[in-house]
């Protein structure tokens, strides 16, 4: 018998979580009503076989910061999961079908996700489009610079949760500095100081310094610390979890904090922007271990509307032939005309001068993955010699795109 599809009714939560959790072979987390507090029934759905609820997935109604500042509708995919007695029957692909045509009649030009395993989704179209620098500083053998124009700021540690209107106005400010940032309504602001004790690997519970420029909070860094002696020396480690700033200033004194804590000999972050200032900002670079992976998949539902939402570096006046299996209605030729201002995208027949497919365009979407390189790749086809190359550095950010936190 086909599993039957059907959307979660609140009095299935508790079921629903074992099912998703039993599927990540993990125990079920701790304060995990909080997940409750964002999840939308009306986009949350089961997968039922008789009375076994056998898989699970939601979409959250996000909103991401494009490059041009704008913030778009989103369709945020998670919670994705099917039993292992019921994998590789399509569950998933027909949970994904259900999902991007609920995504597309709600009019948001865009889905999202990130991967338990990157090699899953591009099948249905998403693309690698954001990145995360993991970070290990030995702060035992480095100096982090600070600028002259820190002197005037006041670092105060904090209740996270007393303090979380504070953080969320400086978040706030930041979020239309890069793409890839999600609006953050107040549940999403309180689940990123989700901190169930299971979870701290032997770490204090999470701790929050402001930093205060004439009595106003100009920035803040969220972290804990793991306390560790070898041979009676002092080996801790500060885990960061989020630190966001105004100014460049202000972001410097507060990693200069987090390299300084004493008995602790080492600061790492998993979630940092590809350009954090972090490589800058250390006397010894080869002492910051720096790595990428992939972090937020894009998936244009809409092209039309989603190529035109945002803003483009260069002037670009161009044709592309976009093919999209999962999505059919995306696939044809597409004028792309725009410019920092603005643009606007339509069907065309005219010859077109790049030929892709929309996981490639969804990967270049936010201006973290270039067009170039995934030519490079054999991934995107210049039908017209010369065209790629401006059309890729317009498709370019000048910073990074960053998902400062998973959904
Ligand atoms: C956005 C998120 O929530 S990410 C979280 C994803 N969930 C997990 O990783 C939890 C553990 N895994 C699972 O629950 C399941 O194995 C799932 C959800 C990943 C896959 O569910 P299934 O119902 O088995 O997938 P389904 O049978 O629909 O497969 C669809 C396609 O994806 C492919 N696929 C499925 N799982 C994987 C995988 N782990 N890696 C690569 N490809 C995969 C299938 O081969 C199939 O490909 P095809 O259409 O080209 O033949």
């Amino acid at each position: 018998m086909t599993p039957e599809l059907r959307l979660l009714k609140p009095v299935e939560w508790s079921s629903w979580h074992r099912t998703l959790a039993r599927a990540f072979a993990t125990s079920e987390s701790e304060g995990i009503d909080t997940w409750r507090s964002v999840t939308e029934f009306d986009r949350a759905l089961c997968a039922w076989d008789g009375t076994d609820l056998v898989g699970t997935s939601n979409s959250y109604s996000l909103r991401t910061t494009v490059p041009g500042g704008a913030s778009v509708p989103t369709g945020g995919l998670s919670m994705v999961s099917v039993a292992p007695t019921h994998r590789r029957r399509g569950l998933l692909r027909d949970m994904l079908r259900w999902q991007l045509d609920d995504t597309r009649r709600r009019g948001e030009p865009l889905a999202s996700l990130t991967a338990s395993e990157p090699g899953i989704y591009g099948r249905f179209g998403y693309g690698p489009a954001t990145h995360w620098l993991t970070v290990s500083v030995d702060t035992g053998r480095v100096r982090v610079a600070v600028p002259p124009e820190a002197s005037d700021l006041r670092l105060r540690l904090v209740d996270p949760l007393e303090a979380l209107a504070e953080c969320e106005a400086v978040y706030a400010r930041a979020l239309p500095t890069r793409p890839g940032r999600l609006e953050r309504s107040e549940e999403w602001a309180r689940l990123q100081l989700h901190d169930p004790p299971g979870e701290r690997a032997g770490g204090t519970e999470l701790q929050c310094v402001l930093a205060e420029r004439d009595g106003r909070t100009v920035g803040y860094a969220r972290y804990s610390v793991q306390g560790h002696w070898v041979h009676s020396n002092a080996e801790g480690r500060v885990r960061l979890r989020e630190l966001e700033a105004d100014d460049a200033a202000t972001g410097a004194a507060l990693w200069h904090h987090l390299a300084g804590i004493d008995l602790t000999s080492e600061v790492t972050a998993d979630k940092r922007p590809p350009d954090d200032p972090i490589a800058h900002l250390v006397s010894d670079m080869r002492r910051a271990r720096l790595r990428l992976r992939d972090s937020l998949f894009v998936r244009p539902v809409e092209l039309g509307p989603a190529l035109a939402a945002r803003t483009y570096q260069l002037p670009l006046d161009t044709v592309l032939e976009v093919t999209d299996d999962f999505c059919p209605w995306n696939t044809g030729r597409w004028r792309l005309s725009g410019d920092a201002t603005g643009a606007v995208c339509e069907r065309t027949e005219d010859a077109a001068e790049l030929s892709l497919s929309v996981v490639e365009l969804g990967a270049a979407y936010l201006g973290g993955t270039s067009l170039r390189s995934l030519a490079d790749a054999g991934r995107v086809r210049e039908l017209r010699a010369g065209a790629l190359d401006p059309v890729s550095v317009a498709f370019g950010s000048s910073r990074a795109p960053f998902l400062p936190h998973g959904f």
